[in-house]
This record gives C-alpha cells, structure tokens and sequence, in this order.
C-alpha cells in the first residue's frame, strides 16, 4: 500500500486517460495496469461536449481515485477557474496543476505555478504541481503549501525518459520526505523503473501506453516496471565497481574426481 496525502492506494502508478484509441481499450488499460489513480483533463473532455459526459461516466466506473488535471492551461487566471470546476465535476480537492509556459516544450510556467499553487492550496486543494526538477521552483512550491511535487523528466509526450538524472537524484535527497512523483516523458517500462530505483514514490504517464501499438499490454509492463524499481530500491542495491569483484569462491579448486 502506498499513503499518499493520507489516500492508500494499491499501485505507484497513476495513468493518464488520453489518446486512447477507443474508450474501451482506456478501460482494460487501466485494469492491465492495476493502477488506482487516472488523471483526468477537464479542459480537453469539456470541449467534448456530450461526448465529454460519457467519457466521465466510463471514468466514474472504473472504480479508481481521479485526479482531475489543468492541462492545456497556460495562465495563472485559466489553471484557477479550471481547478475550481473540476472541484465541483469530480467532488475532489485534489487537482494537478499544469500551467504551461512554453508551446514547443510544454514546459511549466514554473512562476505562474507557484503563484496558482498559493492561491489553491490557501481555497483548501491538495495541489500535485507539474514542475520541473530546479529544487528552488520546488522549495518555493512546498512554500506556498504544496504536500507533493511531480517533477518531469523529460517534455510531455517525448518519451524521452530521464534526460538529467543528476538533477532528478539531487531533488529526491534533498526533499526525503515529501511524496515526489515524476510526471511526463516517459517512453518504456525501463524509464519508469530506472525513476523508481532512484526512489521516487510513483510515476505518472500517458503517451507511453496510449500510443503504443498494444496499449493493454504496454499499459501491463509499465505496472510490472513500477513495481519491480520499487522492489528494487526497498532491497538495498550495490553499487556500481570500477574493478571485477569475483561472484564465485576464490579459496580452494574444484574437484571433479
Ligand atoms: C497526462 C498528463 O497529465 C500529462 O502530464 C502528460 O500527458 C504525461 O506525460 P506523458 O504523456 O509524456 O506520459
């Protein structure tokens, strides 16, 4: 069991619920992954229309926590309205705030972050802001009250993985106990267990799975991969040597006879 924000939840791996190609394989990814958290964006569903309320019933009945997003937010202003909405939509105070600062990057408006971040967690959200890995934007987030952080490792939808390690290890020592779930660029199983050898406490990603040629079966191995780095990180591993260390006994030689 994983306590995050005081919520236990089964798997480290939460999912995001777009580009799917059918509502339907959404659902049995979501299964295959055993994940029990989606993020879901009230933005991109609402400009559904109709569309958007069948969506939210099939979320609604995967019996999983939500947790609604802002993406596609690109103002302090946008990111606020967007969370109050999805407040009221989901009957949540969790809200993972995206406010985007760049088109070609999708990277944060790191300062635009913070300021949305203040104002939410003081109107009462528990705030999962989408930042990057500069451990000052994070100080100042848990400064103006955020319990958790999700740092990228690498741009939305790149499936780059973890482009700057250093970086991502430097932030997991210096906030050891603040829950840190890295967020976008992931593109295979081995990213997200690399992330959780490091000892992050979950990762969060779409692309990867959405827009692989068989998103169950992907959506399977990145559940698979997230609990093996977990395993791994939780069993002490050795480090790496410049030298040869022999495996096998050095004192004595084999008999045969
Ligand atoms: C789904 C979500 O909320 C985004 O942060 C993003 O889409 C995740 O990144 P990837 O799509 O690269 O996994």
């Amino acid at each position: 069991m994983f306590d995050l924000l005081g919520t236990n939840l089964s798997s480290r791996l939460l999912l995001g619920t777009a580009q799917y190609p059918s509502p339907a394989i959404l659902a049995d990814a979501v299964k295959a992954a055993r994940t029990s958290v989606v993020t879901v964006s009230l933005r991109r569903e609402m400009a559904g229309g109709r569309a958007g309320e069948q969506f939210w019933s099939l979320i609604r009945s995967l019996g999983v926590k939500i947790l609604p997003n802002t993406a596609g937010c690109h103002s302090v202003k946008e990111a606020v309205t967007t969370a109050k909405m999805a407040r009221e939509v989901f009957g949540t105070n969790w809200i993972k705030l995206e406010v985007i600062g760049n088109h070609d990057t999708l990277q944060p408006d790191v300062f635009g972050l913070i300021e949305a971040a203040r104002i939410l967690c003081e109107d009462g959200f528990a705030v999962f802001p989408y930042t990057t890995d500069d451990l000052v934007v994070a100080e100042r987030l848990l400064g103006a009250g955020c319990k958790v952080l999700m740092p990228w490792c690498a741009p939305i939808g790149s499936a780059l993985g973890p482009i700057n390690i250093m970086a991502l290890r430097s932030m997991r020592g210096h906030f050891p106990g603040v829950p840190l779930i890295v967020d976008a660029g992931l593109g295979r199983p081995s990213h997200a267990a690399t992330v959780m050898e490091l000892g992050f406490d979950a990762v969060l990603l779409n692309t990867a799975v959405a827009k692989a040629a068989d998103p169950v079966c992907m959506a399977r191995a990145f559940g698979k991969a997230v609990e093996a780095g977990r395993e791994a990180f939780c069993s002490g591993m050795i480090e790496p040597r410049d030298v040869a260390v022999p495996s096998t006994p050095t004192i004595g030689r084999a008999v045969f006879s």
